[in-house]
């Protein structure tokens, strides 16, 4: 049992047109580092997602109504019960993902931010009006929100990749269904419980678990909703573009990344081992801006491994409850076999191991954090997401031949170079064909830049000015008849 301050945010139901629902089948949640399982959930299917479906639809005309200061100042509830619980909603997040508590805390924090973001951006959807070329016509153009939303998202993130998106949405005056991982549901049930609290009206928002493949089908076709915002895997990114097609939804897809992170031989070592860490073994390596790709300049390469390869010998490997823990557990085997996969392949091309190298002696899906030399653009690991503690370096000459290295890649979502002349700074910057380039850091999420990809990573950006857009439509009005003032023709 979890030691929660309020039992009440662990609930095994799903949040349904306002009702907290039960199912005859049900899914188990364990505990990635143990294995025990945490809770049950519902397995639903398409019958309840579209009940969910026709709720929202029920209660957006209502929900659009409101002032946007109305729904601002709802989210901003939301988002201060969000805080009063980060404790609790940090434990059933490590207990269902894994992911050491002080990260599991800042999730929960970074999740909050965007509810606060979108609560303010809601009194900021502007429209405009545009110089008519006839004199006795005006233009007025709104924004208006786009209407019935789905959402699918990931486990790594189980509480930001949810509040990324409906934070936004509910701001713009769309409603919501939200299906999680069935592998970290918890926290989202827990914060819609927390918006139900805050008194987002039933219907808003709902939560539905169970079978991705039936519950995304009905939110991918089900003609009442509107835009589907998706982040997960490219393949399956794919899948719900095509699916989503033939209602031409409206969709934003934050997919998979390959990040490349080059050191140049002017970068401050020091500084560019502390990002590496923080880029490559953040959540055990497995989020989507990860740095998959480390480009070591060759006359720094040696010194830059070992520096690394010391910095992570100093790493806790552990269960995430467990105080100093840095590493925690993959999500299951399947993730396991993953980086094991990725790491005979390098060994069998030449690749050579200088720190880790295998599954931890933890057991159960604990993988010792490992730093790979040797490493070339042949290996696995040059063109798939390994999503695991590997950092594989990969040894450069020129400017040139690493930038082409670095976009030799269908993904495009984060990459990262540390350099200190000013003039490789900008040529870099621009050539690198990524949606974002962090420089001289390894961390470069928040609410107020827009995160997104370019690409085979995806479509749309989230958070910042522009993540509101996404869920906005645009409505030209043309207002003629405004003639000079003449007789009444009728009397
Ligand atoms: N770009 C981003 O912001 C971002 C953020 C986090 C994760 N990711 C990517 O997500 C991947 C890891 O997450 P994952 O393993 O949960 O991804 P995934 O694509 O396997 O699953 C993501 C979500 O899609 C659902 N899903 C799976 N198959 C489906 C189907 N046929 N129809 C409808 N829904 C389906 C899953 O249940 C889950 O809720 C990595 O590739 C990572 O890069 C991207
Ligand atoms: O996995 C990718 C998420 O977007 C994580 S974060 O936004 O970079 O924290």
């Amino acid at each position: 049992m979890l030691n929660l301050r309020d039992p009440s945010l662990l609930r095994e139901q799903c949040f349904v047109a306002g009702q907290w629902i039960s199912a005859a089948r049900t899914i188990a949640v364990t505990n990635p580092a143990s294995g025990a399982v945490v809770a049950h959930v519902p397995r639903l299917g398409a019958t309840e997602t579209r009940q969910a479906i026709d709720a929202a639809n029920g209660a957006w005309p209502a929900w659009r109504a409101r002032t946007a200061h109305d729904r601002s100042a709802l989210l901003a509830r939301w988002h201060a019960l969000i805080l009063e619980n980060q404790d609790d909603l940090a434990r059933i997040m490590t207990a269902e993902q894994g992911k050491p508590l002080a990260e599991a805390r800042g999730e929960i924090a970074y999740a909050a931010s965007f509810i606060q973001w979108f609560a303010e951006e809601a009194k900021r959807v502007y429209g405009e009006t545009i110089p008519s070329p006839i004199s006795t016509q005006r233009i007025v153009v709104t924004k208006e929100p786009v209407g019935v939303c789905a959402a699918i998202t990931p486990w790594n993130f189980p509480a930001a990749m949810i509040t990324r998106k409906a934070g936004p949405a509910l701001a713009a005056g769309c409603v919501m269904v939200v299906k999680p991982a069935s592998q970290t549901p918890l926290t989202a049930l827990a914060l819609a419980a927390l918006a139900e609290r805050a008194g987002i009206p039933s219907g808003v928002l709902s939560v539905v678990t169970g079978s991705a493949g039936d519950i995304g089908t009905e939110l991918a076709t089900n003609p009442l909703v509107r835009k589907l915002s998706f982040t997960g895997s490219t393949e399956v990114g794919r899948h719900l573009m095509q699916q989503t097609a033939a209602t031409v939804k409206k969709v934003s897809m934050e997919l998979g990344g390959n990040a490349p992170f080059i050191v140049f031989e002017d970068a401050d070592l020091d500084a560019a081992v502390e990002g590496a860490i923080v880029s490559k073994f953040r959540n055990a390596g497995q989020t989507c801006v990860c740095a998959n790709r480390l480009y070591v300049h060759s006359k720094v390469y040696d010194q830059f491994a070992r520096k690394l390869a010391d910095a992570l010998k100093a790493l806790k490997v552990g269960s995430g409850e467990e105080e100093g823990v840095r590493i925690g557990p993959l999500i299951d085997d399947a993730a396991v076999r993953k980086v094991e996969e990725h790491l005979a392949d390098a060994l069998e091309r030449g690749a050579q191991v200088i720190t880790g190298g295998g599954r931890h002696a933890l057991g159960r899906s604990f993988f010792e954090p490992t730093v790979l030399v040797g490493v070339t653009q042949a290996m696995r690991v040059a063109r798939e997401e390994t999503f695991g503690p590997l950092a594989p370096l990969f040894r450069f000459e020129t400017e040139d031949e690493v930038v082409a290295m670095a976009n030799d890649t269908e993904f495009g979502l984060a990459s990262y170079f540390y350099a200190r002349d000013l003039g490789r700074v900008w040529r870099v910057a621009e050539r690198l064909e990524y949606g974002m380039v962090g420089v001289n850091t390894g961390l470069i999420s928040n609410e107020v830049a827009p995160f997104g990809g370019v690409k085979q990573s995806g479509l749309g950006r989230e958070g910042s000015r522009h993540g509101i857009e996404d869920y906005l439509v645009i409505k030209y009005i043309n207002m003629a008849g405004i003639e000079s003032p003449r007789t009444n023709q009728l009397n």
